[in-house]
């Protein structure tokens, strides 16, 4: 299980009942991101409001940008859950935190089961390497260990119809081939708990519509569901709760239709 707990002053404050229903758990979390940049004085001293983006504030070297704020909420094994808002309001933010990438600026935070992140739209791995050790890669950060790798394999070859190209450099290959590899090292196997953000690219036309099959079985295999996106119609499939975000706060939490009419009031 992993827990986060820091209040301001960085000491832990809260307690939590172990439920063993519980899959995630926030209280009060923010997550504050620094940006350095020059062109502070243009940036109001106060909090800058503007139509997209989280809370823009001054701060020392830059900017402080608050992405998160003040996040309450709870999530139980099995729910699907959309994530709802425009742009900049921190859909992605609370994905990444629950997924372990971000780590909270204050608050508790409790997972007890890994999240698996389906955000990256790039490589984490050094562009020279080659498709294969890209995915070796890819295995030994998701399961320590090399056991399985083979067939996992197998498998993103078949569904990438990479062939020979898996073993040339990352670097070499075209953004749809790039995409196909991606896609297919992110969907092989499955999860328990899944942070998806839609904006995920998938190759060409061809590719898309396998990937779009593809897609929908390995959404419907998690366990719990957490999907970021802005298509009413895809959420409409997949989710049944709605959490509607607003400059980096939870401004609902109901059904998925309540949570939709909210947002388009
Ligand atoms: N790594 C980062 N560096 C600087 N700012 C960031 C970073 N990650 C998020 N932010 C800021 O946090 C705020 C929330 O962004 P986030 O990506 O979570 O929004 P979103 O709801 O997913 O938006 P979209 O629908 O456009 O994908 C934005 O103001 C963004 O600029």
């Amino acid at each position: 299980m992993r827990v986060h707990s820091l209040s301001q002053a960085g000491r832990d404050e809260y307690v939590v009942g172990d439920d063993p229903d519980i899959v995630l758990q926030l209280q009060d979390v923010w997550l504050r991101i620094p940006v350095r940049t020059t062109e502070t004085r243009t940036l109001k001293s106060a909090l800058v409001r503007s139509v997209t983006g989280g809370a823009l504030r001054r701060s020392s070297g830059g900017a402080m940008i608050e992405a998160l704020r003040g996040i309450n909420c709870t999530i139980r094994h099995g729910e699907r859950v959309a994530l709802i808002g425009h742009n900049g309001a921190g859909k992605s933010s609370f994905l990444r935190l629950v997924s372990g990438i971000y780590y909270p600026s204050s608050g508790l935070f409790r997972a007890s089961s890994p999240v698996f992140p389906m955000i990256q739209k790039s490589f984490i791995t050094a562009p020279d390497l080659s498709g294969t050790q890209a995915a070796k890669a890819h295995y030994l950060l998701q399961h320590g260990s090399l056991r399985g790798f083979d067939t996992f394999l197998s498998d993103v070859l078949d569904f990438s119809g990479l062939g020979d190209f898996i073993h040339l450099p990352v670097k070499g290959y075209s953004e749809g081939m790039a995409s196909r590899l991606l896609f297919s090292l992110l969907t092989s196997g499955s999860h328990d708990c899944l942070a998806l953000d839609e904006g995920f690219g998938a190759g060409d036309a061809r590719f898309f519509e396998r990937a779009q099959h593809r897609l929908r079985e390995f959404i419907s295999s998690a366990g719990t569901l957490l999907l970021a996106s802005h298509s009413d119609d895809l959420l409409g499939q997949f989710c049944k709760r709605g959490l509607v975000f607003n400059e980096g706060k939870i401004v609902y939490d109901g059904t998925l239709e309540s949570a939709l009419s909210y947002y388009h009031e």
